[in-house]
């Protein structure tokens, strides 16, 4: 990892550079994206086996997980394991239904009046990362509110292991949730599936779910094609601000957790104080060793920063700038900041808080926007899968009344069909005398 002391006002040059993450060349992966969806429109499932074989070194006879399949994966999964999920899916779905929102009813104006309701998304796409680990807590941090919300139709992609089987908490945890369409499909080739059908599923309106760069690459093409997405959210991320009251090994396990999640994940460490960048240096190399991903730790590391600051509202102030997926606030008092933090996909407030809490269970969503994107996305929540719509009814006395106002208006636009419409309606209260 590379370490920088920035005292004294670095400039802001240095900062941008210091906000780089790790990324593939974005024009190979969107002609890799182009490539794939046309070949898909056209040869549909057969397309998707090849890339399948190409992509993830395995040969299917079939893309559809049948629900006996789905039975009898889910089955396998250990008593203490489906225990924990199950509590799990209790604490997100709390926290998911407590978002819905209230319809809006409201007389803006004499006799007009103004209503905004919600309706689910009908047809969805949701996608499970499953290359290096298979993520069945993304599969509730997805399905749960869609399942909250009644969407009708949820299509559900995952890749598979090399054996060609899908992982089986992944399967207890769809069954929880009543997913019934699984495509075993990873990358590229998934959202393509998503958003074009297959020869059994039809085109989803949006896509949802975190994954790789091609994953990301690709839900962008969609949506360019048409399709709406979630949010960017690519590789793992996460930034650490500590004070002399952090404990050094509870920083260390936080900048690991990130770290194995790939080798272009990217953890930020800031702190005012040498002395506690060097105690968790020490903390890191001795939890390094004992951890199956090391090699992956390792790449990750390499490219991350821990950066030490004159004091905190400077490290406040670069955290904002780099706008990490997840951020941790070891430092003391550490509620007085929240109110300074502007730019961030999930905080993580004080010591006793790690970040693999919200990764699994404490029941906000970990789907999360990377890459800098918290500056103008919001992770995963109840609202990304509605669609709200705005009804208008006008009484007699509310045209006559907002009439002269709309008139006015479309014709100072010059838009003379517009006041017409308003108008002929005007005079026929008017002169019914209504
Ligand atoms: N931001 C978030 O909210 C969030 C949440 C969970 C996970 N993540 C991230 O999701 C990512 C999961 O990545 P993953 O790789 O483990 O699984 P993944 O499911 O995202 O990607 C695996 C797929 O990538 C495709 N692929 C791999 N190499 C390829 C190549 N050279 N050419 C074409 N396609 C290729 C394969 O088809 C494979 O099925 C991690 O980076 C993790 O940090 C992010
Ligand atoms: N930290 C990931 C989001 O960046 C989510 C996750 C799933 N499993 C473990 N972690
Ligand atoms: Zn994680």
């Amino acid at each position: 990892m590379k370490t920088y002391k920035l005292i004294d006002n670095p400039s802001r040059k240095l900062w941008d550079s210091l906000c780089m993450r790790p990324l593939l060349d974005h024009q190979n992966l969107k002609n890799l994206c182009r490539e794939v969806f046309e070949s898909v429109s056209i040869k549909k499932d057969v397309a998707l086996l090849a890339y399948t074989e190409k992509f993830d070194q395995v040969k299917l006879s079939s893309i559809y997980l049948d629900e006996k399949e789905l039975q009898k994966n889910a089955y396998q999964i250990d008593e203490p394991l489906k225990i924990a999920i199950n509590q799990a899916y209790e604490n997100i779905s709390q926290f998911h239904i407590a978002q819905i929102p209230q319809a809006v009813k409201l007389e803006t104006f004499p006799g007009v009046f103004c209503t905004q309701e919600f309706r689910a998304i009908e047809k969805v796409g949701l996608y499970i990362p499953g290359g290096s680990a298979p993520l069945f807590s993304t599969l509730l941090m997805l399905a749960i509110p869609a399942q909250i919300v009644g969407c009708k139709e949820v299509v559900l992609c995952t890749p598979v292991n090399r054996s060609g089987k899908i992982d089986a908490a992944l399967c207890y945890a769809a069954q929880l949730c009543g997913i019934k369409q699984i495509l075993k499909l990873g990358g590229v080739q998934a959202i393509a599936a998503l958003s074009q059908g297959t020869e059994r599923t039809s085109p989803v309106y949006k896509i949802f779910g975190p994954g790789n760069q091609y994953v990301v690459a690709a839900k962008q093409y969609a949506q360019e094609q048409g399709v709406a997405i979630d949010l960017p959210a690519g590789p793992s991320e996460v930034l650490v601000i500590a004070d002399d009251s952090a404990n050094p090994d509870f920083i260390a396990a936080d900048l690991l957790s990130q770290a194995e999640h790939g080798p272009d994940s990217q953890v930020v460490l800031l702190v005012t104080n040498v002395d506690i960048l060097e105690q968790v240096m020490l903390k890191l190399d001795e939890q390094l060793e004992s951890l199956p991903r090391r090699n992956i730790v390792k790449l990750a590391l390499s490219q991350s920063r821990f950066i030490v600051f004159d004091d905190l509202d400077t490290c406040i102030d670069f955290s904002n700038v780099y706008a990490p997926e997840h951020l941790i606030l070891s430092i003391d008092k550490a509620d007085s900041y929240l109110s300074s933090i502007q730019n961030a996909g999930s905080v993580f407030v004080g010591n006793y808080s790690p970040e693999s809490a919200g990764d699994y269970a404490s029941g906000t969503n970990h789907t999360l926007p990377t890459n800098g994107y918290a500056k103008s996305y919001s992770g995963v929540n109840i609202d990304a899968f509605l669609k709200k719509i705005t009804f208008q009814k006008l009484t007699a006395k509310g045209i006559a009344k907002i009439s002269p106002i709309v008139e006015t208006m479309a014709k100072a636009e010059g838009l003379e069909a517009h006041a017409l419409a308003s108008r002929l309606r005007r005079e026929f209260v008017e002169n019914k005398g209504e």
